[in-house]
């Protein structure tokens, strides 16, 4: 199984832990699109992957039954538009855009020039604030970066939560990430899908019960980082808003945002994006 190396699953390595979960599944860790490579190599039969990719994939892929994502409904902490002027200035500007997010990118695109009206031209980068605002005027950023220019925003910089933006143009939550299951592992070993399903969603539900344990861990693992310690006070917020359901809110919000890349020529697929019916236990499947 994928695990994002990235604090926004710590919640979930805890609850896998503590639960005892952990141990029954050969976890592999890495920023999100290496998981994607990875289960698209059929080197790894589930884990998370950024929602654009999930949406360009569906052919191969298959929501865990119930499933699991990384959403808010609101702000988000960790998917920013940074910029040194408004939104609204960047007409023509360059908005460097990171390589290690696919769903936050896409989304900072739509919102920018669907709902800001703007037209920028677009670089794909390395994420990495400084070098970004070296070649651009706006960067899009995710994961744990972004997270601590939330936490300490640098002066002179404008960080705009995209989580934040996408809700208060359609009033949905957005879904960031899915977990998903490759299609040949889903048929041949259902039970293990189920399984795997509900030990994430008890390790939320766990973590969710212990924010401050929680907080303190996360804050552990942040000061392994070459960024420093985040506060766990930063890290009880940010766990606040993450949000791992995946119900027919976040469905809805899914299917608006297929809607609104299709609008542009992305993302055409098809197929329905309800997670599978979980099939009996001991049930013909
Ligand atoms: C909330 C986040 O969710 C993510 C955002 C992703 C993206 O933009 O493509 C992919 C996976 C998740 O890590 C984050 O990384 O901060």
């Amino acid at each position: 199984m994928g695990d994002i190396s990235f604090l926004n699953c710590a919640p979930l390595r805890w609850g896998l832990a503590h639960s005892g979960a952990r141990e029954q599944f050969d976890m592999v860790s890495g920023p999100p699109e290496w998981l994607a490579g990875e289960l698209l190599a059929g080197r790894l039969d589930a884990g998370p992957v950024s929602l654009a990719r999930y949406l360009r994939h569906t052919d191969a892929w298959e929501l865990l039954p119930d499933g699991v994502a990384i959403g808010s409904d609101g702000p988000v902490h960790s998917c920013h538009i940074v910029s040194r002027a408004p939104l609204d200035n960047l007409d023509g500007a360059v908005v460097a855009l990171s390589e290690a997010s696919r769903s936050t990118t896409l989304l900072a695109r739509i919102l920018l020039e669907d709902a800001v009206g703007v037209r920028p031209v677009y670089r794909s980068v390395p994420q990495n604030l400084d070098d970004m605002l070296d070649i651009a005027d706006a960067a899009v950023l995710i994961g744990d970066e972004a997270l601590r220019l939330h936490a300490r925003p640098p002066a002179g910089l404008r960080i705009q939560d995209t989580g934040a933006l996408w809700r208060g143009w359609t009033g949905l939550p957005m879904v960031f990430a899915v977990w998903v299951v490759r299609r040949e592992v889903a048929r041949e070993h259902p039970l293990a899908v189920r399984a795997l399903a509900a030990s994430l969603t008890d390790a939320a539900e766990r973590a969710g019960a212990h924010p401050e344990a929680v907080a303190r861990a996360a804050a552990a693992e942040s000061a392994r980082s070459p960024g420093g310690r985040l506060s766990e006070q930063v890290l009880v917020d940010y766990y606040r808003v993450l949000d791992y359901s995946l119900g027919d809110r976040q469905l809805a919000a899914m299917s608006e945002f297929r809607r609104r890349a299709a609008a542009r020529g992305e993302l055409t697929e098809e197929r329905s994006l309800h997670p599978a019916t979980p099939p009996v236990p001991g049930g013909r499947s």
